[in-house]
């Protein structure tokens, strides 16, 4: 049998003047302050809040509370392995997926108190749905309206790409994000492979409901941030639906607030509501997105595995079921790139196809470079950027790719 070589090391956050670990030593504590200063919360929060800040950054990592309503599906994933370590020393993906597990814990959002399911961040991304950007982002379908199909679901996927970089939590750490400019081109670009995954069904023989051509044709769509990069990938989730490109369109976020921004099904609900009241094309894509929630042609889901500290390699079996039959699975963003290829040093050249041998069906990557971790890159691409920035191109956010494993 042929060696299989070993995969490159797991990353963690433990040298001083990384990324991961400036993202544990003060992304992870400016958040803490963040969210305390949101809300009117009461002493007990305060201490709660004060306990986590000490803990995340000079302490070790402790378990959950015994009457932990998930205790046993932490411990399954790899808690008891972890309790008493610091939060430097364990893989970073785990590290950071407990740390909002533990600030949830200690605003009491999983309590029977009075903040009780409120989500920490609803200030945050409240005011980025309302922000006069996103008002400016959706008037852009109404020039889009007059142009054909094709270009239409060109641009919209472009849309939910580099909705991508609208990430509250990135943004925190890096005050000049968003004012950079995006590169032009994309580091690595299959979305032919993913057009060719989708075809438009053939319209000479179609009866004139295009939505009525590929009716069992499902697309999984794991979502990442709320408002501005939700928005665009419900537009796209439409534009599939509406010309027949799926049947079916199942979201996928998650389960209760992550990462700051992730998308939870509040979350989607007001992006909803925001499309439907917005003037001209936009509303239309609201309402036909209502219409698709009430008959069950898009679905939201909100699995616990969502917001896991694990690689997908390691996908439950109901999940890896629906992906499995699906005609592609979208992942979309930053984290979800890291646990779609293992949150590993993969050198760059790394086939996407080969660390993504293991998903249950076609997976298509669309992500803006906000961390370390690249594959699928040609040797000339990453010379090229190498030769531009050394590595800053890795995590500033202006580069992006699409990657396909049909
Ligand atoms: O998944 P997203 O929203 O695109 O990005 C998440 C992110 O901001 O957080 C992580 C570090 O905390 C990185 O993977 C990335 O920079």
């Amino acid at each position: 049998m042929p060696d299989t070589p070993a995969p490159p090391p797991v990353i963690l956050g433990d040298e001083p003047g990384s990324f991961p670990h400036g993202v544990l030593a003060e992304r992870h504590p400016a958040i803490i302050r963040q969210v305390r200063d949101a809300f009117p919360y009461d002493r007990a929060v305060h201490r709660a809040l004060d306990a986590l800040l000490e803990s995340c950054v000079k302490g070790v990592i402790e378990p959950l509370p015994a009457d932990a309503h998930d205790g046993e599906r932490w411990r399954d994933w790899g808690l008891d392995a972890y309790a008493g370590r610091s939060w430097f020393d364990v893989p970073w993906l785990w590290s950071e997926s407990y740390f909002y597990r533990r600030l949830l814990d200690a605003v009491g959002y999983f309590g029977t108190g009075v903040w009780q399911g409120i989500d920490p961040f609803r200030p945050f991304k409240l005011a980025e749905l309302d922000a006069p950007e996103t008002d400016e982002e959706l008037a852009v379908l109404d020039t889009l309206e007059t142009r054909p199909a094709d270009e239409r679901a060109r641009a919209l996927l472009h849309g939910s790409l580099w909705g991508n970089r609208a990430d509250l939590g990135f943004r925190l750490s890096d005050a000049e994000a968003e004012q950079r400019d995006a590169a032009p081109g994309l580091v690595a670009d299959d979305s032919e492979a993913l057009w060719s995954l989708l075809p438009a069904p053939d319209r000479g023989a179609g009866t004139g409901d295009e939505s009525a051509a590929a009716p069992t044709r499902t697309v999984c769509l794991i979502a990442d941030n709320a408002g501005r990069e939700l928005i665009p990938d419900l537009l796209l989730a439409a534009h599939l639906l509406a010309h027949g490109r799926a049947g079916r369109v199942v979201l996928q976020v998650k389960p209760y607030p992550y990462y700051v921004s992730d998308a939870t099904p509040a979350d989607v609900v007001d992006a909803l509501r925001k499309l439907t009241r917005a003037p001209g094309a936009a509303a239309g894509y609201g309402r036909r997105l209502w219409e698709a929630m009430a008959d069950g042609r898009l679905t939201v889901r909100a699995h616990p595995f969502s917001a896991g500290p694990l690689p997908y390699a390691e996908l439950p079996d109901d999940l890896r079921a629906e992906f499995a039959a699906a005609a592609v699975t979208i992942v979309k963003g930053d984290l979800n790139y890291r646990r779609l290829v293992g949150d590993r040093r993969w050198p760059p050249t790394t086939p996407f196809a080969e660390v993504t041998a293991y998903f249950p069906g076609p997976v298509a990557a669309l992500r803006t470079l906000k961390s370390e971790v690249i594959t699928g890159l040609s040797a000339r691409t990453e010379a090229a950027l190498v030769a531009a920035e050394v590595q800053r191109w890795r995590t500033g956010g202006t580069h992006a790719l699409v990657q396909v494993r049909p």
